[in-house]
């Protein structure tokens, strides 16, 4: 049937992660940029964790110990990738008790949740999946869409994101707002990734000038 992609802001909220292999570590990895508290438990650590611990201060906590049941009463959400199978299967289990989204790395039956192939270029994010039939098929598209996006996407999707109040404020009638995104979007790809503050404002008062003249001959020709 395939996974919904729910988009969650998952910024502040505590993520556990039990394993401090290279298989937590890469999900700690896609995980940061998305702003969570984590914490990593484990008798093991690879040193790129410990690394990262420093690079993202109070953000990363690792804990050297074996995991324990109390562990799930930080979780907003967990990763399970210990090496002991057992062990994560039974995490599993008490997260679904309580409600915990869950993710066993690379056992599907055992998740709430799966991870994407990701692609982040500032807020964009591109999430692909199969379903679980073929990772191998989700990053084969993942480097194929890549290529698609134009570079400094995000940043433009930025620009045109602070601009929104400003023409919600400014103009009432939605199908001008429509336009006047979709000009804005058309533009700032003409123009390399980038849109002024000062255009958008020129452009405002266009169309709404533009939409003025429209009414206006309208109500002469109903006279
Ligand atoms: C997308 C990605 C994200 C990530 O991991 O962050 C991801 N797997 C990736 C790569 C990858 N994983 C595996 C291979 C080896 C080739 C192969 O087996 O096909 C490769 C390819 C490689 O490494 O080149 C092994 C594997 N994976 C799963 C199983 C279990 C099974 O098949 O039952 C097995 C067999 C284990 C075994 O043999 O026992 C299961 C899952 N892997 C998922 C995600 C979820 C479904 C995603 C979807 O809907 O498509 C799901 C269900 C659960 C989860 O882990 O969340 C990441 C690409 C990241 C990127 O490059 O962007
Ligand atoms: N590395 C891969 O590419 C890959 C691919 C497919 C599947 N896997 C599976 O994913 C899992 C993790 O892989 P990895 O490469 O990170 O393994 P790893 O052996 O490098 O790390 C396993 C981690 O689990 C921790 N651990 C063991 N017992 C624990 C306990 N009781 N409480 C908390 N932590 C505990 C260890 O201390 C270690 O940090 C393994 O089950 C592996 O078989 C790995």
């Amino acid at each position: 049937m395939g996974y919904f992609p729910f988009f969650v802001d998952i910024e502040g909220k505590k993520c556990l992660i039990a394993g401090g292999g290279s298989v937590s570590y890469r999900k700690v990895c896609v995980l940061m940029d998305y702003g969570p508290e984590m914490k990593v438990v484990a008798p093991r650590m690879v040193p790129e964790l410990s690394c990262l611990e420093q690079e993202l201060g109070g953000r990363l906590i690792l804990e050297c110990r074996d995991f324990v049941e109390s562990d799930l009463d930080y979780a907003d959400f967990v990763v399970a990738g210990t090496s002991d199978e057992a062990l994560n299967r039974r995490i599993s289990q008490l997260c679904k008790e309580r409600k915990i989204p869950v993710n066993v790395v690379d056992v599907q039956e055992e998740c709430s949740f799966i991870f994407p192939a990701l692609i982040k270029e500032k807020h964009i994010t591109v999430g692909i999946s199969t379903g679980g039939d073929s990772p191998t098929i989700a990053k084969y598209l993942k480097h194929q869409f890549q290529k698609a996006i134009p570079s400094g996407f995000g940043e433009l999707a930025e620009q045109l994101g602070s601009y929104r109040d400003m023409v919600k404020e400014k103009v009432d009638l939605i199908s001008i707002r429509t336009e006047i995104f979709q000009t804005m979007v058309e533009e700032g790809i003409r123009q390399g990734g980038t849109y002024t503050r000062e255009q958008a404002k020129e452009l405002i008062e266009r169309k709404l000038r533009e939409h003025e003249g429209k009414n206006h001959t309208h109500r002469n020709q109903e006279k």
